[in-house]
C-alpha cells in the first residue's frame, strides 16, 4: 500500500508530533505496528501472557532486532528472561495507531469491490466501523447492502457531520476518484483509502493511502522475472509470440 499525501506527494509520514504519548515514528515503524497488532491479538486469543522479540518478530515476519528497535520509540524494551508483557504492549501499538478511538468509515462505490469490502468482517474487528455506503448510480441507492441501505453521494456532506465520519473509502472508477475524493475532503473528512488505481490530489492536512493489488502482482511479477532469468526457468506463459528464452510474461 503507498501513501499519497499534500497534493501527491508520496512518501508516508506520521503527524502526531512529538512526545512521550505521540513519539515521531519513522514510517516504516508505523507501517510495521499493524503487524505486530495482529499477531499479539492471535498471541492472546491462544492464550500467551507474555511474548520474546524472536517469538513476535517470527509471528510478524520481520527480524527481532528490527522490532526491538522499533518498540523502543514506544518506550516499551520488555523484561529481561521474561520480554513483553503482551496485553501491555496491545494498549500501547493501540494508544500510538490512534485505534483507542472509533473512527467511522464511508465507503464510496457500492460495485463489485465496495460490495465485498462492506462485508469485510476484518474492518470491524480491528475496530473500523462503516457506517455509511454512497454511490452515485440511482439503481444501488436504498439497496440494502450487509444492513446498510446505500445513500446517494449527495448525501455525502450531510451524513459525514451527522455521523462524524473520519476516514473516506472510495471504490469508484479512476475518472470518479478525484470528485469523490473533492466531495470527502469538502465535508471535512482527511482520510482517504483510494482504492481506484489514480493518483488523487488532496489539500495539505489530508492524507490518503492508496491500495493496488495489480501493482503487488507487477512487483511479484518481476520477482518471478528475476528468478526466471536467474535459473533459467520461467514460471508463466510469455503474452504475445514469441518470449526470448528465460523471458515471462509482463
Ligand atoms: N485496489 C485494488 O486492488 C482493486 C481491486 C479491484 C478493483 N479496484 C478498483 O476499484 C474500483 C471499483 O471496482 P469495481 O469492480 O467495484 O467497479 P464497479 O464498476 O463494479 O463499481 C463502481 C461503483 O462506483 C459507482 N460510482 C461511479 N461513479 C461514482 C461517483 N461519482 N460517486 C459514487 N459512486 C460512483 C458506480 O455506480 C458503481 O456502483 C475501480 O476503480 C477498480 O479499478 C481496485
Amino acid at each position: 500500500m503507498s501513501q499519497q499525501r499534500s497534493g501527491g506527494e508520496a512518501g508516508l509520514s506520521t503527524r502526531n508530533g512529538a512526545g512521550p504519548d505521540f513519539p515521531d515514528l519513522p514510517d516504516a515503524t508505523v507501517a510495521r505496528l499493524p503487524e505486530y497488532l495482529r499477531s499479539l491479538h492471535q498471541m492472546l486469543e491462544a492464550g500467551q501472557d507474555t511474548t520474546s522479540s524472536e517469538g513476535l518478530a517470527a509471528a510478524a515476519g520481520v527480524n527481532s532486532a528490527k522490532l526491538r528497535k522499533d518498540l523502543s520509540h514506544l518506550g516499551s524494551y520488555g523484561t529481561r528472561g521474561v520480554g513483553y508483557d503482551i496485553t501491555r504492549l496491545v494498549e500501547q501499538i493501540e494508544h500510538v495507531l490512534g485505534l483507542t478511538i472509533h473512527r467511522g468509515v464511508a465507503l464510496v462505490g457500492l460495485g463489485n469491490l465496495g460490495h465485498a469490502l462492506a462485508g469485510y468482517a476484518g474492518f470491524a474487528s480491528r475496530g473500523f466501523e462503516i457506517v455509511a455506503l454512497f454511490d452515485a448510480d440511482p439503481a444501488r441507492v436504498g439497496e440494502m447492502v450487509h444492513g446498510l441501505a446505500v445513500r446517494h453521494i449527495d448525501q455525502l456532506a450531510v451524513t459525514v457531520t451527522q455521523e462524524r465520519i473520519a476516514i473516506g473509502v472510495i471504490a469508484t472508477p479512476a475518472r470518479a476518484a478525484q470528485s469523490v475524493a473533492d466531495q470527502l475532503v469538502a465535508a471535512g473528512v482527511t482520510s482517504i483509502l483510494n482504492f481506484a488505481p489514480c493518483v488523487l490530489s488532496v489539500p495539505e492536512g489530508v492524507d490518503v493511502r492508496k491500495v493496488d493489488l495489480a501493482v503487488e502482482l507487477q512487483i511479484l511479477s518481476f520477482h518471478e522475472h528475476r528468478k526466471a532469468n536467474g535459473n533459467g526457468q520461467a514460471n508463466g506463459v510469455a503474452r504475445g509470440s514469441a518470449a526470448r528464452p528465460g523471458e515471462v510474461a509482463a
